[in-house]
């Protein structure tokens, strides 16, 4: 099939590139001309693990390609997948300015005389898919006068649910794939388009436009509220003496309640749960309902991200200032090198305004916080450099090589053997045998005094 992605951004390049790979051709319209220079040149603009490889497979066999035209790269398109952001507005409802623009340009550029289908991937607010119907229909009314466009198209919605780090697994072989239209002409094209992702006996979801949409918000909050759910655990676990890893394997063993997305921490963080979840409040609020449980999922988060703060604070007997802090991970997770809503940040501000000074280690994350936070922080070369001379180590990412460093190097580098760790990486059993004095979340403190 031919299709073109608009938006080149996480969602639009995986989603071209994964299509690509199954045999389409697809062409990629992004409006920020360096980014479109730099893919046509082979570059890749996002760290996602094993996406590169079958972008240059693909790009180089012709079936991937770039531009910034939005009319050249829908000519004969059968699919037009709409990869743009939707932001938090002032208000937290998503912002559908980059959506409906697009929808805008589309309804000058349409041929009436081929079908497509216009596919929203990305997360939208339930009842954006007639909205940018509507708005294709007014902007061909004034711009196409006379033509018949109404019957030449139709939106479906198809929300995204891949993860940053594992983006091309949850693509190529998802779970589901939720597809929102009741059109009979657009149910054939996504379901050709879908059978090589689901062979594996996974299934493709038909319904409705609008339950798609919901289907996408509430997938998001339903995560964001179990992992709050576990960090409240772990709060009850630091004052009762219970163990958060135990209480976690106790009832993720149970099926209903299942293994993932259990792990308590210093919150969530990214592009899409945080602002999803303001965004369903937001879209509660519109209707006059009163979602107690997302209100309390946001609270939650906000304290959860300062969780370590105090903590510190304590054990430095309320006094910061002149303090030194090496600080592991920057990314809101690991194998991204994405910063947006990452916890780490917060870490950072709360340290600063507390005049404490920090250096900080990322495998990826670097040059996206170099330019958040300029010469206000030192950026280490690696995970040891930013020990030296520091009061603490804290670790706000679970990167693979912080879990079995060398304990030699950190207690030589640091001035005291002291970690607070907000993604519970070390096992509190060796940290004791090491004499650390270690802090987790919901676990027992390790001192060593
Ligand atoms: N990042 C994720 O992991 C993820 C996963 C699932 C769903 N989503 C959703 O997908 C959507 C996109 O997210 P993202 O992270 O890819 O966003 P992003 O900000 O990384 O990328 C969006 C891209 O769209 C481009 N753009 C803006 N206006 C344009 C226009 N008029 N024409 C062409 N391109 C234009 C931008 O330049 C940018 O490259 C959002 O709604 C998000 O919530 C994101
Ligand atoms: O047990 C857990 C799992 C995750 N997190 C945190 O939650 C955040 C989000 O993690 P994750 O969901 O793995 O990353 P995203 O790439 O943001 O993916 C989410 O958001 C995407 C965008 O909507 C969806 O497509 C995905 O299905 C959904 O998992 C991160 O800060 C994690 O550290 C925890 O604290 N504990």
């Amino acid at each position: 099939m031919k299709i073109a992605v608009i938006g080149t951004g996480y969602v639009g390049l995986v989603t071209g590139t994964c299509f690509a790979e199954t045999g389409n051709v697809v062409t990629c319209v992004d409006v920020d001309q360096q980014k479109i220079n730099k893919l046509n040149a082979g570059e890749i603009t996002i760290y996602e693990p094993g996406l590169e490889k079958l972008f240059l497979r693909n790009q180089k066999e012709g079936r991937l390609k770039f531009t910034q035209s939005l009319a050249d790269a829908i000519v004969d398109a059968q699919i037009i997948f709409l990869a743009l952001p939707t932001p938090p507005g002032a208000d937290g409802a998503a912002d559908l300015k980059y959506i409906l623009g697009v929808a805008n340009d589309l309804g000058k550029l349409l041929n009436p005389n081929n079908y497509v289908v216009i596919v929203d991937k990305s997360t939208v607010p339930v009842g954006t898919a007639d909205k940018v119907h509507n708005a294709i229909v007014a902007s061909a009314t004034i711009h196409q006068a006379g033509k018949n466009i109404e019957h030449c198209f139709d939106v479906v919605s198809n929300p995204e649910f891949l993860r940053e780090g594992v983006a091309v697994d949850d693509f190529m072989k998802p779970d589901r794939v939720v597809i929102g239209t009741t059109a009979p002409k657009a149910i054939k094209v996504m379901n050709d388009l879908y059978t090589p992702f689901v062979r594996q006996g996974n299934p493709l979801i038909f319904m409705d436009e609008k339950s798609a949409e919901l289907t996408k918000y509430a997938a998001n909050a339903f995560l964001a509220v179990k992992i709050s759910f576990m960090n409240e655990i772990a709060q009850m676990c630091e004052r009762l003496g219970a163990d958060v890893d135990m209480v976690r394997k106790g009832i993720g063993s149970d099926d209903r309640i299942g293994k993932r997305f259990l792990f308590p921490g210093i919150g969530y963080g990214g592009s899409c749960f945080p602002k999803d979840v303001q965004a369903l409040a937001k879209t509660a609020d519109d209707i006059n309902y009163d979602f107690k449980i997302l209100d309390a999922v946001m609270d939650v988060n906000a304290m959860q991200k300062l969780h370590l703060i105090p903590k510190i604070k304590k054990y430095f007997n309320n006094n910061l200032k002149g303090k030194h802090f090496a600080l592991w991970g920057l990314a809101f997770k690991p194998n991204t090198d994405d910063v947006r809503e990452a916890p780490a940040y917060y870490m950072i501000d709360a340290l600063l305004a507390e005049g404490a000074t920090i250096a900080v280690f990322d495998p990826e994350a670097i040059n996206n916080t170099i330019s958040v936070y300029g010469n206000k922080i030192v950026y280490a070369n690696n995970q040891y450099e930013a020990l030296f001379n520091a009061d603490a180590l804290l670790i706000a990412t679970e990167w693979n090589e912080f879990r079995t460093p060398d304990f030699e190097k950190i207690s030589s580098a640091l001035k005291n053997k002291l970690i607070f760790d907000g993604r519970n990486v070390f096992d509190p059993a060796q940290m004791q045998e090491l004499g650390y004095h270690y802090e987790s979340i919901g676990r027992k403190i390790i001192s060593n005094k």
